[in-house]
């Protein structure tokens, strides 16, 4: 058990809703029981009792990122809104130490008459902080929400991307102990995705996080812990992983219980075990370039995958930093004949180029760069420091200087991914950031025949060995 203080306290919580038939039942239930006193009759009930959520208990302690998964009305929300004070429970207590603040579902907290700004106001005062303090971090808070000339129009006209990217600018900006984020990540565009998860990752630091999400691999991405409820009530409460697998486990033998088929629930983690533990086949050395023999069928008109790639675009950049003796100026995906990739299936060879011009001179350069999902997730990456390490390449102001990665890409599953490039000097292990662009190019996966995994890698051969029969 961790020794860190407690953050919150969760203690045999539950919401009841009455549910009424029609609204005539309300009014009976509101008069007909009074009326039945008068005369001294029993009552009757008109309405059925719904339990949200029941018998729900546990503790979060301070710097622990808890993801709650379920399915569609389990009452993940309902836990949230309970927890960050704005339902009250029928039954049980939640107590919070600390300062929270919540990204729930869109249009809570804001008022829909008053422009962004006021809003930003309203809401900083709402969470305790002085509007002096308001006044120095506005600033801070509209360049995070990057919502342009829209801060100053009422947040009625808002698309609901413009209104999650002010609700997360203001919790970042309300120094909360603890943050409750329902969902709202999947609003967002991938560049402001990626903000969101590089300041999330540095909040879990020291922060509480709570995290709802039906994305199960941005639970276990950013969750140590998991708790699954369903029909409202706890079935599970433990380590991220080994509580997704169970749900993943009990939701697929769920769908093939629909379809009249027995399945024996086990979480994926056990199975695995059991199949490296048996397997005795020896893998052979493999060619160094792999085209997958699937690719003809892969890539026909029916099963394509499509990952549209965005372009290098300087105006769109929203976080770059570094030394400054160079500059990166161009990064650019290319298809095997070196023309600009816009539409890649997977699996093909790519070579992707960063351009730099030299500021002051440069020794020794490394060039880098991380493919990452939605979540901030690294992917693959490389850099050109081990090929370079014994004949360094030294340049002087003026120069330019451009690297270029030749590869195969891998199939993406459906999602938003994006490249971060870096420009470094010296050593590996001992270097100075240049210049690092966080998500210089952004790639759109569609209609993936990638199902699992963060990747799927392009395979020699796929064969099944029929063995005596
Ligand atoms: N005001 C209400 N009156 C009656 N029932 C309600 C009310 N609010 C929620 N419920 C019910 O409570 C259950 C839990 O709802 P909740 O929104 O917490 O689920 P959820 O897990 O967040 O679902 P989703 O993943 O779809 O957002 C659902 O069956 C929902 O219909």
């Amino acid at each position: 058990m961790s020794s860190e203080p407690l953050s919150i306290s969760v203690k045999s919580l539950g919401k009841k809703y009455d549910i009424y038939a029609q609204p005539a039942d309300r009014l009976k239930q509101m008069v007909l029981p009074r009326v039945g006193r008068l005369v001294g009759r029993g009552r009757r009930a008109y309405y059925d009792e719904f339990w949200a959520l029941r018998d729900v208990s546990f503790e979060v302690r301070r710097g622990e990122t808890v993801g709650i998964i379920g399915r569609n009305g389990s009452g993940k929300s309902t836990l949230l809104q309970m927890v960050c004070g704005t339902l009250h429970p029928t039954e049980g207590t939640v107590s919070v130490h600390g300062r929270i603040a919540a990204l729930l579902e869109l249009g809570a907290g804001f008022n829909a008459e008053f422009t962004g700004k006021e809003n930003v106001y309203l809401s900083g005062l709402l969470y305790g902080i002085p509007e002096s303090e308001l006044r120095k971090r506005y600033q801070s808070i509209v360049e995070f929400a990057d919502i342009g000339e829209f801060i100053n129009q009422p947040v009625k006209t808002y698309s609901s991307g413009m209104y999650v990217r002010l609700a997360f600018a203001i919790a970042a900006h309300v120094d909360a102990d603890t943050l409750v984020i329902d969902e709202a990540l999947s609003v967002g565009d991938i560049r402001f995705t990626q903000k969101c998860m590089r300041y999330l990752r540095e909040f879990q630091r020291t922060g509480t996080l709570l995290f709802v999400s039906h994305d199960t691999s941005a639970v276990t991405s950013l969750c140590s812990r998991a708790i699954w409820l369903d029909s409202g009530r706890m079935m599970k409460d433990g380590s991220a992983r080994d509580v997704v697998e169970y749900y993943l486990a009990e939701q697929h033998a769920a769908d093939r219980a629909s379809l009249g088929q027995t399945v024996t629930v086990r979480p994926l983690a056990s199975v695995a075990g059991e199949a490296t533990k048996n397997s005795t086949h020896k893998v052979d050395a493999m060619p160094m370039d792999v085209v997958d023999p699937r690719r003809a069928v892969l890539n026909g008109e029916a099963t394509r995958n499509l990952v549209e790639v965005f372009e290098f675009d300087t105006a769109k950049l929203n976080n770059e930093f570094g030394a400054g003796a160079a500059r990166i100026i161009d990064v650019r995906l290319l298809n095997d004949v070196g023309e600009l990739h816009q539409l890649t299936a997977g699996g093909e060879v790519a070579e992707l180029v960063i351009e730099a011009e030299v500021i002051e001179p440069l020794d020794a350069p490394i060039f880098g760069f991380y493919v990452k999902d939605r979540l901030g997730q690294r992917l693959f990456g490389d850099n050109t420091y081990v090929s370079y390490r014994d004949q360094p390449v030294h340049a002087q102001p003026g120069a330019r200087l451009r690297a270029h990665f030749r590869f195969r890409l891998p199939v993406l599953p459906s999602g938003d991914y994006s490249v971060d490039v870096a420009l470094a000097t010296g050593a590996q292990e001992n270097h100075t950031q240049q210049h690092w662009i966080h998500d210089a190019l952004t790639f759109r996966a569609s209609e993936s025949t990638m199902r699992h995994g963060l990747v799927g890698i392009p395979m020699h051969s796929v064969e099944i060995e029929k063995i005596g029969d």
